[in-house]
């Protein structure tokens, strides 16, 4: 059994070092699977052994109920013989009793040729022993005088006496058979003892079917005395408080599990005899009984322990396999906002359906949150007017452009006039033209420029790699393309453009911009609809030409 409870602990520790480490479903599953298999292994094998347990035992006790039975017959038989023996020679004595040749020859005869008796003895009804075999007993032409030979004298019928202890010191018992002259007086009997103690032939009638295994057997007499037993010490004694004993002598024959006198649990087969008031017990310890079944059962296990332990293997890859799923769609659950998040979950091998359901919802719930993110983010950096970048992400795109030592150029873009577009056609048409204005900026530069609404009618555009002579060109570019468009119904706009670029000397960002309002500031005060490089940019670049700055 000890492979069963290291299984158990096994399983113990599982359960608290899931409680320690904290439950999942990995191991929550090995928990429920490994207790289910246990508890049906140990239930199937615990059933099973009490089954074969109670078969061994009732096979067992009906083996030597039957036993006893068959030792009943064949001592019934026994004592049967050696009266119809007893009878056969009383016949002929009493045809001739004077005949002192024919007693002694017939004592020898009855005693040697049937093997039946260990002595015989022939006695007058006086009491006189007339004759005896073996002649060693030096009983010859005396009184009887022990409690068989007395009660055979006044019983005068067929007689088998309860032991007792026998003139020459033998714990016998004695049979004997009246004998009748032709006038049917009593005239004395013939008689054979059967010692207890000492080889006879009961004994060995009862020996022959001594089991080897820890089977013994026993018979005891009306009075509760052992007239056989194997411990032949105990022959003779009287056993009392044994229900397999009481219940034999009360005639009965049956089975019981009883404890024998040294405390031993036995599995007992009994029967009564007819032919004498005895009984017979044949009996086995219940512990040699059950030994074979510890060795099956021990057997058993040692088959089926393969098989458990590929089962148990089994269930340990199986709740891998069925919790993984889950498992990596829980932690991909922790970082749904990241944009890797959607491939991750398409790469889980979600073989089973409610994994499978639960993979996509979470991509469709993925999906949702991420252009939610997405607009949210995209709303966070987008003037709503123009769609443009706004000054927030303008910062972030000039950042990332510093980052990189990226050199760029910065276009200050103002509306000329912008107050009377609004004064005179109102603040809607305003937004009109402002919307109209950043198509035109998106439609005149590349898709690497950066193009921004930071005020009212301020607009910011960042061309990366582009130095003052070029930017200028560009701007110029921008303004005409804007002054040749027509926006319903204002007409055309004109704009101002204060140029100035990143790097200049030492100058921070914040510098570079001011330079460039400052430019624009310029542009408006020398009347408008022009572009102004800042000086300080075109100095610490290419050389631009004079007219292009102040034109
Ligand atoms: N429609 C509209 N108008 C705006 C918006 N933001 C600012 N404005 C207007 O833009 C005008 C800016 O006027 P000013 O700053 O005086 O400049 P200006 O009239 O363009 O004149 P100069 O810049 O000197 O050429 C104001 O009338 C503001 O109300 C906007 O989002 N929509």
């Amino acid at each position: 059994m000890y492979p069963i409870w290291t299984l158990g602990l096994y399983v113990r520790n599982i359960v608290l070092n899931s409680l320690s480490r904290g439950l999942n479903l990995r191991r929550l599953i090995l928990v429920l699977a490994f207790s289910t298999t246990l508890i049906t292994f140990l239930n199937s094998y615990y059933s099973s052994y009490q089954v074969q347990k109670q078969q061994l035992i009732d096979k067992t006790l009906n083996n030597h109920k039957a036993y006893a039975a068959k030792l009943v017959s064949a001592t019934d038989n026994f004592l049967l013989t050696a009266q119809q023996q007893l009878a056969y020679v009383g016949k002929i004595l009493e045809d001739d009793f004077n005949n002192q040749g024919l007693i002694n020859s017939e004592a020898d005869r009855l005693r040697l040729q049937t093997n039946s008796f260990n002595s015989t003895i022939i006695v007058n009804a006086q009491g006189d022993i007339l004759g005896v075999s073996p002649k060693s007993l030096k009983l010859q032409n005396r009184k009887v005088d022990s409690f068989g030979t007395k009660a055979a004298l006044s019983y005068r019928t067929p007689m088998i006496s309860e032991p007792y202890i026998s003139m020459a010191g033998n714990l016998l018992i004695f049979m004997s058979q009246p004998l009748f002259d032709k006038q049917s007086n009593f005239i004395g009997y013939i008689g054979g003892t059967l010692y207890l103690k000492r080889a006879s032939i009961l004994n060995e009638l009862l020996q022959v079917h001594y089991y080897q295994d820890g089977s013994y057997l026993y018979v005891v007499d009306e009075n509760h005395r052992l007239l056989y037993h194997p411990d032949k010490s105990r022959i003779g004694e009287q056993v009392f408080d044994n229900q397999v004993i009481e219940e034999v002598l009360k005639g009965n024959a049956g089975t019981q599990l009883v404890t024998n006198s040294k405390g031993v649990e036995m599995l007992a087969g009994y029967a009564p005899m007819t032919v004498a008031p005895w009984g017979v017990v044949t009996q086995r310890p219940l512990e040699s009984t059950l030994a074979p079944l510890d060795d099956l059962m021990w057997q058993v296990f040692i088959k089926t322990a393969p098989i458990g332990v590929l089962t148990f293997i089994l269930i340990w890859v199986l709740a891998r396999l069925i919790a993984q799923p889950l498992r990596q769609l829980a932690e991909t659950a922790n970082t749904l906002d990241r944009p890797s998040t959607s491939l991750e979950l398409t790469q889980i091998r979600s073989w089973y359906f409610e994994s499978n359901e639960l993979r996509k919802a979470m991509l469709k719930g993925v999906g949702l949150l991420q252009s939610k993110i997405g607009l949210l983010r995209q709303e966070a950096q987008t003037d709503p007017l123009t769609c443009l970048h706004n000054r927030r992400s303008l910062d972030m795109q000039i950042s990332h452009l510093i980052a990189q030592r990226c050199p760029f150029a910065v276009l200050a873009i103002d509306i000329d006039h912008f107050k009377r577009v609004n004064d005179e056609f109102g603040h809607d048409i305003g937004d009109v033209v402002l919307q109209s204005l950043a198509k035109i900026l998106l439609d005149v530069t590349r898709d690497s420029d950066v193009v921004a609404r930071t005020g009212g009618e301020e607009f910011i555009v960042i061309m990366p790699r582009v130095e003052a002579k070029r930017a200028y060109q560009l701007a110029e570019r921008l303004r005409m393309r804007v002054s040749e468009s027509y926006i319903d119904p204002v007409g055309c706009i004109n704009v101002s453009i204060g140029i100035s670029g990143w790097p200049i000397e030492q100058l921070s960002i914040d510098e570079v911009f001011k330079l460039a309002d400052q430019a624009l500031y310029q542009a408006k005060k020398t009347g408008r609809n022009r572009s102004v490089v800042d000086a300080t940019y075109s100095q610490d670049l290419a050389p631009v030409s004079e007219p292009s700055i102040l034109e």
